[in-house]
This record gives C-alpha cells, structure tokens and sequence, in this order.
C-alpha cells in the first residue's frame, strides 16, 4: 500500500468525528522500533497449587466448588486423582470386584506429574475424563484445561507421592468421620451409580478401609489445614479463601509494573470473554459482548484520570462537595481495531475529541510510516489511547513514542486495552511507560 492509500484510510477513518482538527501528516515520520530487553512473562511466578485430600465420600468435591466459587475473580481449575486410573486390562475388568481402587498402584502417577508440571509451567493440558461405570479413562472425549492462577488436585491419595505432595503451596486434608463417609459412599453409589448395596459393603470392608488406614489416614500429617465436617464448614473455607487470596494478591504484572493496572475478573467478565472467544458467537453477539467488555475498560480507564474538587448546590439548597471531570482530554485510537473503542469513549464524554494513529509497516525491513491525525493542542491534553489487542506490543510502543514526540508528558497518556497476548488475559486497562 502506498503513502497516498494510507492517508486515505486515515481520513475515511476519521469520518465525520474529526471534523475541526488539522490533518498534521505533511512529513510522516519513520519510527524505529526501539528493542526491549526483560520479558514480563520470565518474572511471573508460578500457578498456586492445593491438594485436597480426606477419605472417599469425606466431602473433597464438596469443599472444592466451594473454594471455587469462592474464588470467583481468579482462574482456578480443578484436577481429579480419578482422572489417572490405570484402564483395566480385560482379565482385570472380568474381575472388577477384586481390583483394589484405593491402592497407590492404580493411580498413574507419572502421568499426573507430567499434567502438573505443565499446568505449572503455565501450558494447557488434555485431562482424560475418567468413567467409574467402564473402569476406563478413554470413554469421553479428554478435558482440555488451560493455564490457571490457581490449580487445586483432589483425590484420596494425592499425599502418598512426595512428588506430587511437593508440587503444592497449600494442603488441606478433609476430615470426615467414618460412619458419615460409609453412609454417603453407600448412597452414591447405589443412588448415583446403580451398584448394588452388597457389591458396596463388600468393596468397602476389602478395600476401601483397609487403604483408608494404611495410605491415606497416615498421610493427614502433612497437612497444612485440616477441615472436620468437610462442607459444613464454613469458617474453614473462608480462612483458606482469605488465605489464598492473600498469596496470590495483585496480578503478578502489577507488582512489577505500577503503572499497570488489570480490572478485577468476574464471572461476568469471564462470561463475556467466553462468548467474545468461541468460534459459534454470532458476529452480532461478538459486537454486543466486546462493546460490553470496552466499556468496562474505558470506564475503569476515566476513573485514573486527575480530578479537581468541585462544590455544587443541591436542589434542597444544601452544599455538596464533590469532583470535577478532567476538562483536557481526548482520545486516540490506533487504527483500525482502535476505533472499535471509540463509541465508548464517546459514550461516556460527551464530545470528546478523537485523533487517530496510523502505524503502517512498510517492506521487511523493519521500518514504519507513522501517519497521524491529532488534535493541535495534545500536548496540553490527557490522552486516552485506545487499542483493544496488544500483540507485540509494537504497535503500542510506535503510538507512545509518537504522542511523546508530540509533546504529552508520558504520565497524561491511558493505554486502553482489552486483551494483552500471553501476558494480559482478562480485560485490562494500563498506564505507560
Ligand atoms: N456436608 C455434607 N452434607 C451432606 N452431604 C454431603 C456433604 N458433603 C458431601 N456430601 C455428599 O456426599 C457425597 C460425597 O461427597 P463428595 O464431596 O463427592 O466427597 P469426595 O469427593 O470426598 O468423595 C456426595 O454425594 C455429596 O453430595
Ligand atoms: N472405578 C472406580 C474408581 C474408583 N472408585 C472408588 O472411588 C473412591 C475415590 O473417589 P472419591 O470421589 O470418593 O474420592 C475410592 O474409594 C474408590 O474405591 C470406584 O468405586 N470405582
Ligand atoms: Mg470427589
């Protein structure tokens, strides 16, 4: 594309929201990109990892979710020990009711190290999906999990390996009473799974409590929390809440960058994430949730901007003290995928001026044409510049370096963005440099 089509896609693009502002691109500048030498990502730690362990039908699952859904605004993901059950060979499936569940040995242990290690390196993983019914673990289709802030394991022996036990930063083992885990074995599996009473008892006396003592009752000294009543307790499950939430804190990269800023998820979020991400979202849905989503970020992004306080005279003639908007602002958007964001800027300031950015690579020689539209006087002005995808960040860098140029102190410039690349996976919104 020559210089000529570019500037005419600049001002195509700037429609009829520029009018007023003078086209400032006579001698559009080449800009280099400047090298950056520390990648983020090395300095981000690693998943934090609970094991959850206690007797069969002790209550696991159950303080799981609950922890889950507790942690609502992180990304957590539950990995089951019954997932890496050995298949049974067909002489074992011809005498399944001899076959000990509850011994280390029907666990694929390397298998689950080799998930883990790479849940914790941040990849994503193909889980297999057990069936209690076939003994098999190829049934279903396998789980895909993706990288997650949080990874809780359960299972009744996940405390047998040291390895798998050194993996975790949390240990919970769910302490429930014998009688209570009988009663409710008895009941899942008849009710649940159509196993009949007999089959239960039988399973239960051969195997289940022999295991229980020799395996998984010795293990509870490695605990960190004990949990008696499993469920039922609530002030349990909220101090190791509190006390997760502690330890992850802050987004990894806000502690290293202060000036960045990430919106706190929610299932609302996640929600519209979801939708925005799935390949069956309508194009009128995809529109919908991300105009959503980019709201939330301008929003949060006019919320850093400076105020001055203001007092005005309430309709009962009392005085109320309160705060003026910032009056020198405007927005830029990179184009194109920068005017995506436009209509919620203009959405919420009435009027705003809004200058565009054009970063156009020429050839592969590196080199960039830099075309701009801008208002004169940006350099008095807190810009808001918006960009809903950062993928290399180069984009970014070339508009930042421009503005600068141009005179806005970097302190007056808002990055604007909705999904970072490998580094900012939820809505997102930053200050730069
Ligand atoms: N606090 C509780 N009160 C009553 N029933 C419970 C409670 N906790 C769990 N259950 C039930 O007991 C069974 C086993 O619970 P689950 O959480 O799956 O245990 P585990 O994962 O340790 O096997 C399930 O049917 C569940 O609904
Ligand atoms: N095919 C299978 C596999 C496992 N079990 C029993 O499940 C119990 C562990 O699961 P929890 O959810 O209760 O922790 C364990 O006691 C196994 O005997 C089974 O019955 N059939
Ligand atoms: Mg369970």
């Amino acid at each position: 594309m020559g210089s000529k089509a570019v500037e005419d896609l600049i001002e195509a693009s700037s429609g009829a929201h520029f009018s007023g502002f003078h086209l400032d691109n006579a001698e559009p500048g080449i800009s280099q990109v400047e090298p950056t030498n520390t990648s983020p990502t090395e300095n981000i730690k690693q998943p934090f990892v609970i094991g959850v362990s206690g007797g069969a039908a002790s209550g696991k699952t159950t303080v799981c979710d609950m922890i889950i859904e507790q942690l609502h605004d992180q990304r957590v993901v539950l990995v089951n020990q019954d997932s890496f059950y050995f298949n049974l060979n067909p002489d074992e499936l011809k005498r399944v009711h001899e076959y000990n569940f509850d011994h280390p040995d029907a666990f694929d242990t390397e298998q689950l190290l080799n998930v883990m290690e790479k849940l914790k390196h941040f990849q994503a993983v193909d889980i297999p999906k057990y069936d209690r019914k076939s003994y098999k673990n190829d049934v279903f289709p396998a789980r895909r999990v993706n990288p997650s802030d949080v990874i809780i394991l359960e299972g009744i022996l996940i405390f047998h390996d040291p390895r798998v036990r050194d993996l975790m930063n949390m240990k919970i083992f769910v302490d429930t009473d014998a009688d209570v885990r009988l009663a409710r074995r008895i009941r899942r599996d008849t009710v649940e799974k159509g196993r009949d009473i007999g089959t239960v008892l039988d399973q239960y006396s051969k195997f289940v409590k022999p295991a229980f003592d020799d395996f998984i009752l010795p293990t509870k000294k490695y605990a960190d929390i004990i949990i008696p009543r499993g469920g039922d307790n609530h002030v349990a499950i909220d101090l190791i809440v509190q006390h997760i939430r502690t330890k992850l804190g802050q987004h990894d990269l806000c502690k290293i960058y202060p000036n960045l800023y990430v919106i706190h998820s929610t299932f609302q979020i996640r929600g519209m994430h979801t939708l925005i991400r799935d390949s069956q979202t309508t194009k009128h849905d995809f529109v919908f949730y991300s105009d959503r989503l980019i709201r939330l970020v301008v929003e949060h992004g006019l919320g850093h901007l400076p105020f001055t306080e203001k007092q005005v005279v309430t309709p009962t003639g009392s005085v109320y003290t309160g705060v003026d908007f910032c009056k020198r602002l405007c927005g830029v958007s990179v184009i194109r995928s920068g005017e995506s964001m436009e209509n919620a800027l203009r959405a919420c300031c009435k009027g705003i001026k809004i200058g565009k950015i054009l970063i156009h690579r020429e050839g592969d020689n590196g080199q960039q044409l830099i075309y701009e539209k801008l208002p004169n006087d940006i350099s008095e002005r807190h810009v808001l510049l918006l960009d809903p995808i950062l993928g290399t960040g180069n984009s970014a860098v070339q508009a930042i370096s421009l503005l600068v140029k141009k005179g806005v102190p970097e302190s007056n410039i808002i990055f604007l963005n909705l999904i970072s690349v490998s580094l900012l996976p939820l809505c997102s919104f930053c200050f730069l440099p």
